[in-house]
Parts: C-alpha cells; structure tokens; sequence
C-alpha cells in the first residue's frame, strides 16, 4: 500500500526536490502540501514542472482535519513554523520526517515527549545526505585520538540559522568521544569580535555563507605535527533526497524521536 504524503515548503529548495522525488516514487503518494502563499491552489498550479492536482493549504490544521489518510508529514520549511507544523502532525497521529534545521534542544525534547505520548515515531534529520553522515561518524571516532578540532562549515547565503543543523549534530557527537578542553592559548584575546567562532566546550565553529555554496563541511582535528580533515560537499540538492526517502519508510516503524540519521542506518 502506497505511503501518503504532506510536504510542508513545496516552492523551497529542499521542499521541491522533495516534491519531484515524493512523486516519482511508485510507493509514495502526494497527498497535500502546506504553502502559506499558496491556500487553495493546486500545485501544478504554482509549479510548473509539476503535472499533479494536489491541493495546497496554508494552515496544516485544516489540512489534516481534511485530509484523512495522511501518513507522514514530510517539514522542510523554517524553524518556527517547522516546529509548529511537527507539532500539530504529531498530535494528529501524522509521522513527521524533518529536515527543517534550527529547532532548540528544549523543542527537540518536547517533539519526543509528545510523538511518546502518541506512541508514533518522529524523525529530525539534520542532513539526509549519506555522505555527510559519514563525515559526522568519522569525526566521532577521530576525536577519541585528538581532541583538539575546529568545525567549518560553508553554505548559500540564504541560510536563516548558524551554525548549520549539521554543525550542531557533528560538535554532540564529537562531544561524546572528546576530552574536554580549552583550545588555543589560555591568554589569546579576539581583536575583532568572532573571529575565533562560537564554542562548544572548548572546540571552535566556524559558518561561512557566500553565493555559489550549497551545504559544505570541513573538521579538522590537529596534534603535534599533524592534522586530519575530513570534508563533506553536497553540490546539488539531490544529495537529500535518498535520505528523506529512506526516513518515510523507517518513520512508520519507529517510536519517540529519533534526531539524526546515525542512528537508524
Ligand atoms: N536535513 C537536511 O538534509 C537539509 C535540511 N535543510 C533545511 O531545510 C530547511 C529548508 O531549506 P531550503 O529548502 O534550502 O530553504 P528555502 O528558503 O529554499 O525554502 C524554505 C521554504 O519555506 C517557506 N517558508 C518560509 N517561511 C515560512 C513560514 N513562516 N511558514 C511556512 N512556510 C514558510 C518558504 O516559502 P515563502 O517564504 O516564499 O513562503 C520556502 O518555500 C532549512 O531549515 C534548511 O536548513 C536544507 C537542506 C538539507
Ligand atoms: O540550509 C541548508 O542548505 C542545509 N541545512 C542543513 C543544516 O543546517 O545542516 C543540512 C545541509 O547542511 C544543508
């Protein structure tokens, strides 16, 4: 039986790629999207590439008081109306698949508690690309050996939050394996504001944004007379979307939440 699917973001970068690839999946049906310009339309409407009469919603409550066989609700909009939207899926019994960054930890708790409660799943996945997983995993490991790194990550300049969803999830992760420690001279001063970046237990990071960037990241770990980097380039928004395909399969059969894709590969 096919999956039904809401998308929240259909005109966004990630939200479109997501709409080709929700529709060109046999097991997958488009049921609605949630567009607040858009209340009404339909998305071949707005879109168009887009050859399907799926109807469109501003408001995600009166979609899913209409739309009565949703399964997953794919977010990929912005943080504040991202947790509204995960939110008002979760008290719907609707799986959400997100991948809209910049929730706090707080929100991050309070998604858990109630996808619990409602004894669904609720997947967050700060980056759906394979190989920038890898580069998180690998960065883990490393840091057992040096504690000393730096986190440089690189997107477009219309990113809203910094540092990236990605940073985040990859200074937890190192955090598990890392001694903590101050970084750099005890007595260095910051002559201009940030330049040593934000800190996280000592280790510094770093958000470049400049026209011509997709979604980059660099960590580099540094011990007497050596250092290791390891990189990860997603050059096109398709990098996602294998990832955003596997987390609505994986979301029907998960409980709580489940924030980043380590942990269900
Ligand atoms: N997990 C992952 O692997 C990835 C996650 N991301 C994250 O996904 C999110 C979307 O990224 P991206 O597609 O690049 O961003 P875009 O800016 O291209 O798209 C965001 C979409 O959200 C819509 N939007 C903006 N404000 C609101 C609002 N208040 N209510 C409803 N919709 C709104 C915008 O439409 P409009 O403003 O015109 O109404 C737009 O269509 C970001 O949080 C980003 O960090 C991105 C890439 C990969
Ligand atoms: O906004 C983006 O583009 C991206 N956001 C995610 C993040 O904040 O880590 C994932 C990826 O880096 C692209």
């Amino acid at each position: 039986m096919a999956i039904n699917v809401v998308i929240a973001g259909p005109r966004g970068k990630m939200g479109s790629e997501a709409v080709k690839m929700v529709l060109n999946e046999e097991d997958f049906r488009l049921v609605a999207c949630i567009d607040r310009k858009n209340d009404g339309k339909t998305l071949n409407s707005i879109i168009s590439s887009v050859d399907a009469t799926v109807p469109i919603y501003d408001d995600i409550e009166t979609c899913l008081d209409q739309q009565k066989e949703v399964d997953v609700l794919v977010e990929l909009s912005v943080p504040e109306a991202g947790y509204k939207h995960t939110k008002c899926a979760i008290n719907h019994g609707i799986r959400p698949v997100v991948g809209t960054t910049g929730f706090t930890e707080n929100q991050l708790a309070e998604l858990d508690e109630l996808a619990k409660k409602q004894n669904i799943g609720c997947i967050i996945a700060p980056n759906f690309a394979i190989g920038a997983v890898l580069m998180m995993k690998f960065a883990k490991m490393a840091a057992s050996y040096f504690p000393d790194v730096d986190i440089i990550e690189k997107h477009h300049d219309n990113k809203l939050d910094a540092p990236s969803g990605t940073a985040i999830k990859t200074a937890e992760l190192i955090s598990e394996n890392r001694t903590v420690k101050q970084q750099g001279h005890p007595e260095e001063k910051e002559t201009l504001t940030g330049a040593r970046g934000a800190d996280v237990d000592g280790m510094k990071v770093h958000s470049i944004r400049l026209p011509g960037l997709v979604a980059h990241q660099e960590v580099i770990f540094g011990s007497a007379g050596q250092t290791l980097t390891i990189k990860h380039d997603s050059i096109d928004r398709a990098s996602f979307m294998d990832g955003v395909k596997f987390c609505i399969e994986r979301v029907l059969e998960s409980k709580g939440l489940t924030y980043g894709l380590e942990n269900i590969l």
